[in-house]
């Protein structure tokens, strides 16, 4: 029989103050080594609680551990938990929507910054002393533009102000939104995802991923030439290959992901040698300020769904 002792087994690291808050309620709290199966299975064995990031959880996590009473995903995204499994055994699942909201939305408008600006040309240009960079080199105000958001909810609602702080006509394709919030938003809603791409000069994606991707060729076309793409939502609503492609022919000018369908990046990925993109590794909701809100959202959830269980007390929570 195992001599490990964890009530909580966190995937992936979180907040330290988050860490305090489980630990002051009694909890044993074990943050993994590594996301590796041979490093989260022994904990998983043992473990009543998950806190879990963009990792998710599988289904053979899942069933290695057979004492877990609930899951926490630090985070929005909950597309990589396996929810049947969770269901089947009547495990609730929660997230932490729009704790880390104001950074990913603060990170949209750097990265569209970095594509109208050409910041990373720019820098490789200034240490290396082109002084012919700045004839040579097109870029644009994002005043006066238009930014399209492919979805309306916590992340897109701070972009769209963010972005009209900025001066740009600002368009939406939700399909939930009441037009009355939109309207008072300032906001205009377009048909479809065509529409948009095609009325946009800065399209940001903001929504859940479907099936297929729904960025493809044919819609980076109705982006154009002049079009920028940014994505911090999820990898799988972009076809990476095509995506790879417009930037090489110049189908649109640039692009900006947090996201990527494989990530870490692997070294067979399209995009790695392509021109007019800026790439960061899923730091959207890494700022010190969501990992605070986001863990304590993630522990006060997760605290309250043992206290619930009589698993602590409820006093305590
Ligand atoms: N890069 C990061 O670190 C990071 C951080 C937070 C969230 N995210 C991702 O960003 C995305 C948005 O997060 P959020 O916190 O704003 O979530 P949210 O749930 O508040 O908003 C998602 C919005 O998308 C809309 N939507 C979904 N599918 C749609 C469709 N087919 N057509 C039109 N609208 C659609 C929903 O109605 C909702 O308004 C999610 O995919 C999330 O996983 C990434
Ligand atoms: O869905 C989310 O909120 C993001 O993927 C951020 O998740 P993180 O906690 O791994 O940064």
């Amino acid at each position: 029989m195992s001599d490990i002792r964890c009530d909580c087994l966190i995937v992936q690291p979180i907040a330290k103050s988050a860490i305090r808050m489980l630990e002051e309620q009694g909890l044993a709290v074990h943050i993994a080594a590594s996301t590796a199966f041979a490093d989260l299975e022994p904990y998983l064995a043992v473990a009543t609680a998950v806190i879990t990031r963009n990792h998710g959880l599988s289904a053979r996590e899942i069933e290695a551990a057979p004492n877990l009473k609930v899951v926490g995903v630090h985070g929005t995204g909950t597309d990589k938990v396996h929810k049947p499994s969770l269901a089947a055994r009547g495990i609730p699942l929660h997230n932490t929507p729009g704790a880390n909201a104001q950074s990913v939305a603060e990170l949209v408008i750097g990265l569209a910054l970095a594509c109208s600006r050409s910041l990373i040309a720019a820098d490789n240009a200034s240490r290396t002393g082109d002084t012919l960079f700045r004839q040579h080199h097109r870029t644009f105000e994002l005043s006066g533009r238009r930014l399209g958001l492919f979805g309306y909810g916590h992340i897109a609602k701070l972009v769209a102000k963010l972005g009209q702080a900025f001066g740009m006509e600002v368009a939406t394709i939700s399909r939930y939104t009441p037009a009355e919030e939109l309207q008072r938003d300032g906001i205009t809603l377009l048909p479809d995802l065509d529409s948009l791409c095609e009325w946009a000069d800065v399209v940001s994606l903001h929504g859940i991923p479907e099936e297929k991707p729904l960025i493809d060729a044919r819609r980076l076309s109705l982006i154009g030439k002049t079009g920028i793409l940014i994505n911090t939502a999820r990898g799988a609503l972009i076809d990476e290959e095509a995506l790879a492609t417009a930037l090489k022919d110049g189908t649109i000018a640039g692009a900006g992901l947090d996201v990527l369908v494989v990530e870490p990046i692997t070294a067979d990925n399209p995009l790695l040698d392509c021109p007019n993109l800026v790439l960061t590794p899923h730091i959207g909701g890494s700022t010190d300020e969501a990992l605070e809100k986001t863990g304590f959202q993630v522990a006060s959830k997760v605290l309250a769904e043992l206290a619930a269980l009589e698993r602590i007390p409820a006093t305590t929570t």
